[in-house]
C-alpha cells in the first residue's frame, strides 16, 4: 500500500482528503504544519506528498524546495487558495508534480495521486522565484487556473503556443507572461500583428529585407524574427497571415532559420513563439485559408483563453484593480457599490477585458462621487461607441479579406479590372438586404428604415442586384 503524507492547517481539508485517499486504497499521514512535516519526514518517506501553500509556520513551496533536493524522486501535489498565476508557476518551479486550486474536486485529487505514483518524480527547474506583487494576470476563477497551470508548464521550456480566444480577452498579456516569467525574460519581446500590416510586406516585416529587395527598400533592415533575437516572437492576429507567408514561417520553423527577403545568408532564427488567433483556426484551415501543417506546428501548447462572460467572478477583480491603476496614474480614487459591481457581473461584455478597462478608466475621470452608483455604469454599459473592436467587425472583416482572397485566386482578372469594390461591395451588400427584408416580411418601407437608406435607394439596389424578393 502506497502512503500519501498530507500536511495542511485546516483540519476539515485533512479529514476529507485522508477519507477520499483511504478509499482509494491508500494509507494517509496528515500533518497540520510544516514542523510537524518535518518531523514525520525525519522517521519515514512517503510515496507521495499534498502540501498546503499558506501554513502556519511557513510557505509550504519554499519548504517543497528543501523536500524535494532531500527526496528528488518524492512527487509533490501543492494545494493553494492563492489561486494566482504567481503561485501556479511557483509551483511548478520547485518542481511541483501537480498544482490544484482551492477548491478542488476530490476525484482530481484523487486521480492526481494515481498519475504521481504512476509517475513519480516531478520535474525539477532551476529558475527563481517569480514576484509576488507584479501579477501579470488578474483573475482567480476556474476557467483562468486552467489557463495559469497550462502557462506554469511552458515557461521554461521554448515549446510553441497558440493562444486563442476573442478580441480583448488577454491574449498578448498571456503571451508577454510567458516571456517574463522564463529564461528569455532578459531579451526582448517582439510582438507583430499581420491584420495590421501590408499583406504584402509582412515577409520583409517578418524576417527582414535587404537594400534594394524592393521597391522603397533603401537599406538593410532587419525583421522581426531578428529583433526578437534570444526572445519572444509574438504572432498577433496569426490567421490573417497570408498564404505565401504562411509557407514561408513553416519553412523557418522546420528549419529554424531564415533569409531576409532578397538575401541569400541563412541566419538562425533564435526564438520562442507564441501565435495568437481571435478566429477559429481549424475552421480556417478547412477553408483553406490556413496551412494545415503550420497549423499543426505551432498548436503545439493551445491555451484557449475564456471570454469574460464566461468567468463572471473575475470581473469585481478586474474592475477594482482598473480603478486602482487608474488612480495611480493620477485619475481620482473610486470605488464600486455593491450593485454596480453585481451590475458588471451581468453583463455580457462583448468586448471582453479591454471593454471593462476602458469602461473602468472613464468611470475613474467622468464619475463625481467616490463611490460608483450602479445607475452610472448602467447608463454607459448601454450606450454605444465604446472604444473597442467588436467581434462582428472582426469576423466581417476576415470575410472580406477572405472573399478577395477567393476574388484573387478564381477571376485574377477581376482584381485590376476596376469593378473589385462594386464586386465586393455587392457580395456583402446582398445577403444584408436580404436579411433585412425577411425580418421585415420584405416590406421595402421598412427594410429601408431600419437600414437607414431612402426607399428608392433601395429598390435601385434590389434591382440592380437582382435580389428576387417580394414587393414593399
Ligand atoms: N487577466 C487580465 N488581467 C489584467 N489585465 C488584463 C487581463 N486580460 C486582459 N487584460 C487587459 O485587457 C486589455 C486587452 O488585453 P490584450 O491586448 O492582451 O487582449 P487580446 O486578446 O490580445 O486582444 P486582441 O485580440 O484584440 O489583440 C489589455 O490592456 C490587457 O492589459
Amino acid at each position: 500500500m502506497s502512503t500519501i503524507l498530507v500536511c495542511d492547517d485546516d483540519a476539515a481539508i485533512r479529514t476529507v482528503v485522508a477519507q477520499a485517499l483511504r478509499r482509494a486504497g491508500h494509507g494517509v499521514v496528515t500533518a497540520d504544519s510544516l514542523t510537524r512535516l518535518d518531523q514525520l519526514l525525519a522517521t519515514s518517506t512517503p510515496d507521495v506528498l499534498i502540501s498546503d501553500v499558506v501554513l502556519p509556520d511557513g510557505d509550504g513551496i519554499e519548504r517543497m524546495r528543501e523536500v524535494t533536493s532531500r527526496f528528488p524522486d518524492l512527487p509533490i501535489i501543492i494545494l493553494s487558495a492563492r489561486n494566482t498565476l504567481t503561485t501556479a508557476v511557483r509551483a511548478a518551479d520547485v518542481g511541483a508534480y501537480e498544482y490544484l486550486p482551492k477548491p478542488f474536486d476530490l476525484d482530481v485529487l484523487t486521480r492526481a495521486v494515481a498519475g504521481a505514483l504512476a509517475r513519480g518524480g516531478g520535474v525539477t527547474e532551476a529558475e527563481a522565484p517569480t514576484d509576488d506583487a507584479a501579477l501579470p494576470l488578474i483573475g482567480r476563477s476556474p476557467a483562468m487556473q486552467d489557463v495559469y497551470r497550462v502557462i506554469a508548464r511552458v515557461v521554461s521550456n521554448d515549446l510553441t503556443v497558440l493562444v486563442s480566444g476573442e478580441s480583448g480577452t488577454g491574449k498578448e498579456l498571456v503571451a508577454r507572461a510567458i516571456h517574463d516569467l522564463g529564461p528569455r525574460r532578459a531579451a526582448p519581446f517582439v510582438a507583430i500583428n499581420m491584420a495590421a500590416i501590408p499583406r504584402d510586406l509582412i515577409e520583409a516585416e517578418l524576417f527582414g529585407h535587404e537594400r534594394g529587395a524592393f521597391t522603397g527598400a533603401a537599406a538593410r533592415t532587419a525583421g522581426r524574427f531578428e529583433q526578437a533575437g534570444g526572445g519572444t516572437l509574438f504572432l498577433d492576429e496569426i490567421g490573417d497571415m497570408p498564404i505565401e507567408a504562411q509557407t514561408r514561417l513553416l519553412r523557418v520553423l522546420q528549419t529554424g532559420e531564415f533569409t531576409t527577403v532578397g538575401g541569400t545568408r541563412t541566419i538562425r532564427a533564435d526564438v520562442r513563439i507564441v501565435a495568437a488567433t481571435n478566429r477559429d483556426l481549424t475552421a480556417q484551415v478547412a477553408a483553406g485559408l490556413f496551412r494545415e501543417d503550420l497549423f499543426y506546428r505551432l498548436n503545439v501548447v493551445p491555451i484557449a483563453l475564456p471570454a469574460l462572460r464566461e468567468r463572471q467572478q473575475d470581473v469585481a477583480l478586474l474592475a477594482q484593480h482598473f480603478l486602482g491603476r487608474a488612480a495611480d496614474q493620477g485619475l481620482p480614487r473610486r470605488r464600486l457599490a455593491a450593485d454596480t459591481v453585481a451590475a458588471l457581473e451581468a453583463y455580457h461584455w462583448p468586448g471582453n477585458v479591454r471593454e471593462l478597462e476602458n469602461l473602468m478608466r472613464r468611470l475613474a475621470a467622468l464619475t463625481r462621487d467616490e463611490v460608483i452608483a450602479v445607475d452610472v455604469v448602467e447608463a454607459m454599459l448601454g450606450a454605444p461607441a465604446a472604444p473597442t473592436v467588436s467581434t462582428p467587425d472582426i469576423e466581417m472583416a476576415a470575410a472580406v479579406r477572405a472573399l478577395v482572397d477567393r476574388i484573387a485566386r478564381e477571376r485574377p482578372e477581376a482584381i485590376d479590372d476596376g469593378t473589385l469594390y462594386d464586386r465586393v461591395i455587392g457580395e456583402v451588400e446582398r445577403p444584408l438586404i436580404e436579411a433585412m427584408l425577411a425580418r421585415h416580411g420584405q416590406n421595402q418601407l421598412r427594410a429601408a428604415r431600419a437600414l437607414g437608406i431612402n426607399r428608392n435607394t433601395l429598390k435601385k439596389r434590389i434591382d440592380l442586384l437582382g435580389i428576387g424578393t417580394g414587393r414593399g
